[in-house]
C-alpha cells in the first residue's frame, strides 16, 4: 500500500534512502526528473513550447533537470528562474551548471514578470515545493499570480502546486495547476477539496523509493489504488450457487424516494449478489417490484415511510443490511432504526437518512455495532460531528469518530477517506467529478453491502466498494460526462469486474 508521508519527513526519508541506497541526492532527483518526463512525453507534442519555471530549492532543481531532459529530447523549452540564486540548493545548483548552454534560461526580476508576453503552450511549475514555509508574497506571488492568468496554456505542477503547503490547508494564493505530477506518493494536501482549484488532476509518478522504505516512515495514510484492492476480492468456485453470493437487504425508501433503494438494491445484484431484497413501505412495494424485477419486496406495515411493524423475523436471514438511502427522517423512520439496530447485528452499512437520523437522536450512537460501516457525505459527517473549518479538521474528526464508536467511517467525496479504528486512513485514487449527481452515494452502499453479504470482512469490503464505485464512475463518465446519472455508474458494475480482470 503506498503511503502518504508528511512532508516534513520527507527530507528525513530522502536522507535515509540515499544512505541506504548509496546513491546522491543528485541521482534521487535526476530520478524525479525522468519519472516525470516519462509522463510529460506521453502527454506533450515535441512542437508544444513548454515553460519551466524554477525557484531555488529541491522543486526548482527538478525544473531544471526536467528542462535538460526534455531539452535533449526534442521539445522546445524556455527556462524561467524566478527566486534567489544565491541561495540555491545544492541540487539545484548543480542541475543548473547542467543546463545546456544553448537551453534558453531568462532570470525574472519584477519588471521581467510585470511585462513580459509569454508565448507557451505549457507552463510546467516548480518554483516552490513542499518546502513552502509562507505564503506566497514578492516575486513569486507576482509570478504565480501572472502564471495563472494566462489562458489556453495547459498548467502542470512538479509535485505539488507552488504556494499549497503539503499537509495544511492554503493560506494565500497558489499556482492553479491544470496536473499535478506528484513524486512518489500524493502529498497530503491534495487530498482536500479545498485545494481541487490548485491541483486539477493528480498523478503520482514513482521515483524510485521501494514501498517497503516508505512504510518506515508510516503515518497510517495510504493512497488507495488498484494492486491493493485486487487482492482483496473473494474468487469463487464453478460449483458456487446463490447463496454463497450472499443474501443482502436494502432498507430504506418513502413516498418521493423510492428511487433510492432501487438503485442501491440494483447496485447490490451489480456487485454480484445471490438475491438482493428491499425492505420499503407500503407506497414502495409495486414500485420496486416493476423497477427491478431481480429483487425480492418485503413491506413495512406504514403507508410512506419504515415503521416499528416489519417483518422483523426476517431480518436473520440476510447476511449483509444496508439502511438508510431514501428512508426519511420523521419519527415512523426513527422508530423504525431504532427498532432495527436492536435486532440485527450482522455486518451493515448505514448511510444517508439514517445518518442523518443518527445525528438527530445521538443516543442511537451507542447503540452501533463494532465494525458497522457509516458512509457519510461531508454534509451528513458535519450533522453527525459539528460544523467543521477545512477538511483537515474533518479528517482528524472521522478518526476520532472511528475509534470512539469502533465503526469505519467512509467519509465520501473526491478522494474518499476510509478511516478503521486502528487509526489507519485510506484516500481513495478513483472517481471523478461526473459522480456528484443524485444518487452516486446509493449505490455505493449497495455495492459495500454486496461485498459484506459475498463473506467479504468489514475492511476489504468497504475498500473494494469504495474504489470499485469510482472505477465504475469513471467508465460511466468516459463519454457520458456531466451527462451521467447514477444509474449509469450502476450498469458500469460489470465492465468495472473486467478491467480489474475478476471474474
Ligand atoms: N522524495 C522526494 O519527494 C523528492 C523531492 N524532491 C523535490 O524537492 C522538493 C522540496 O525541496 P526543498 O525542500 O528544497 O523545498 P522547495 O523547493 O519548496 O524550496 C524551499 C526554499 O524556498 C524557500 N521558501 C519557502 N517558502 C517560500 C515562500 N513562500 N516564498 C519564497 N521562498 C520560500 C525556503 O526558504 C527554501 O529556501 C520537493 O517538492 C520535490 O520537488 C526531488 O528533488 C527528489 C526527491
Ligand atoms: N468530485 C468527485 N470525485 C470523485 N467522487 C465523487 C465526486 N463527487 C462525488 N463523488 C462520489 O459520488 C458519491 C456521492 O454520494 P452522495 O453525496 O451520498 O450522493 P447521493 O446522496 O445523491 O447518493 C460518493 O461516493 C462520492 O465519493
Ligand atoms: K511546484
Amino acid at each position: 500500500m503506498l503511503e502518504i508521508i508528511s512532508g516534513s519527513s520527507v527530507k528525513k526519508l530522502d536522507a535515509d534512502f540515499i544512505a541506504d541506497r548509496g546513491i546522491s541526492s543528485h541521482r534521487l532527483m535526476e530520478n524525479a526528473a525522468q519519472a516525470f518526463c516519462g509522463w510529460f512525453e506521453k502527454k506533450y507534442h515535441r512542437n508544444d513550447k513548454v515553460g519551466i519555471f524554477c525557484g531555488h530549492g529541491n522543486n526548482g532543481g527538478d525544473g531544471l533537470a526536467i528542462g535538460r531532459l526534455l531539452w535533449r529530447k526534442g521539445y522546445d523549452i524556455i527556462v524561467f528562474l524566478v527566486g534567489d540564486f544565491d541561495r540555491a540548493s545544492a541540487d539545484c545548483r548543480l542541475n543548473r551548471e547542467l543546463l545546456p548552454d544553448k537551453l534558453p534560461a531568462i532570470t525574472m526580476n519584477d519588471e521581467d514578470i510585470k511585462h513580459m508576453e509569454f508565448d507557451l503552450n505549457v507552463v510546467i511549475d516548480a518554483v516552490l515545493g513542499i518546502g513552502v514555509n509562507r505564503p506566497l508574497e514578492g516575486n513569486i506571488l507576482h509570478m504565480i499570480t501572472k502564471l495563472n492568468g494566462l489562458s489556453e496554456v495547459s498548467k502542470v505542477a512538479v509535485d505539488i502546486p507552488t504556494g499549497l503547503p503539503s499537509d495544511e490547508c492554503l493560506k494565500g494564493e497558489a499556482f492553479r495547476a491544470d496536473v499535478t505530477v506528484s513524486f512518489q506518493f500524493p502529498k497530503f494536501s491534495l487530498m482536500f477539496p479545498e485545494h481541487a482549484a490548485f491541483v486539477g488532476k493528480l498523478h503520482v509518478v514513482n521515483i524510485g523509493i521501494d514501498r517497503n522504505f516508505l512504510s518506515q516512515f508510516s503515518e497510517n495514510k495510504f493512497y488507495l489504488q488498484k494492486k491493493d484492492v485486487v487482492d482483496r476480492h473473494i474468487s469463487f468456485s464453478r460449483f458456487s450457487h446463490k447463496g454463497d453470493f450472499g443474501r443482502v437487504l436494502l432498507a430504506g425508501g418513502s413516498y418521493g424516494s423510492m428511487g433510492a433503494i432501487k438503485m442501491s438494491a440494483e447496485a447490490a445484484l451489480r456487485t454480484g449478489s445471490g438475491l438482493a431484497a428491499c425492505l420499503v413501505p407500503q407506497c414502495g412495494v409495486n414500485i420496486i417490484q416493476i423497477a427491478l424485477p431481480e429483487a425480492q419486496v418485503l413491506s413495512a406495515e406504514s403507508e410512506n415511510n419504515l415503521g416499528k411493524s416489519y417483518p422483523q423475523d426476517s431480518l436473520k436471514r440476510f447476511d449483509a443490511i444496508g439502511v438508510g438511502p431514501g428512508m426519511g427522517t420523521n419519527s415512523d423512520a426513527v422508530s423504525f432504526l431504532k427498532d432495527f439496530f436492536t435486532r440485527y447485528h450482522g455486518p451493515k452499512v448505514i448511510d444517508a437518512d439514517a445518518i442523518n437520523i443518527l445525528a438527530k437522536e445521538k443516543e442511537l450512537l451507542n447503540e452501533l455495532d463494532e465494525n458497522c460501516v457509516l458512509t457519510p457525505h461531508l454534509k451528513e459527517f458535519e450533522r453527525l460531528v459539528g460544523a467543521c473549518t477545512n477538511h483537515k479538521e474533518r479528517l482528524s474528526k472521522s478518526m476520532v469518530f472511528s475509534k470512539k464508536y469502533r465503526c469505519i467511517v467512509v467519509l465520501k467525496g473526491a478522494h474518499t477517506c476510509i478511516s478503521f479504528p486502528d487509526g489507519r486512513q485510506f484516500f481513495n485514487s478513483t472517481g471523478n467529478k461526473h459522480m456528484a449527481t443524485g444518487g452516486a452515494g446509493d449505490v455505493l452502499t449497495g455495492m459495500i453491502t454486496s461485498f459484506l453479504g459475498q463473506g467479504y470482512s468489514v475492511e476489504n469490503a468497504t475498500l473494494c466498494g469504495v474504489y470499485q464505485h469510482g472505477l465504475a464512475g469513471e467508465i460511466a463518465s468516459v463519454y457520458k460526462k456531466r451527462g451521467t446519472i447514477a444509474t449509469d455508474i450502476v450498469r458500469a458494475i460489470p465492465k468495472s469486474y473486467l478491467v480489474l480482470k475478476i471474474d
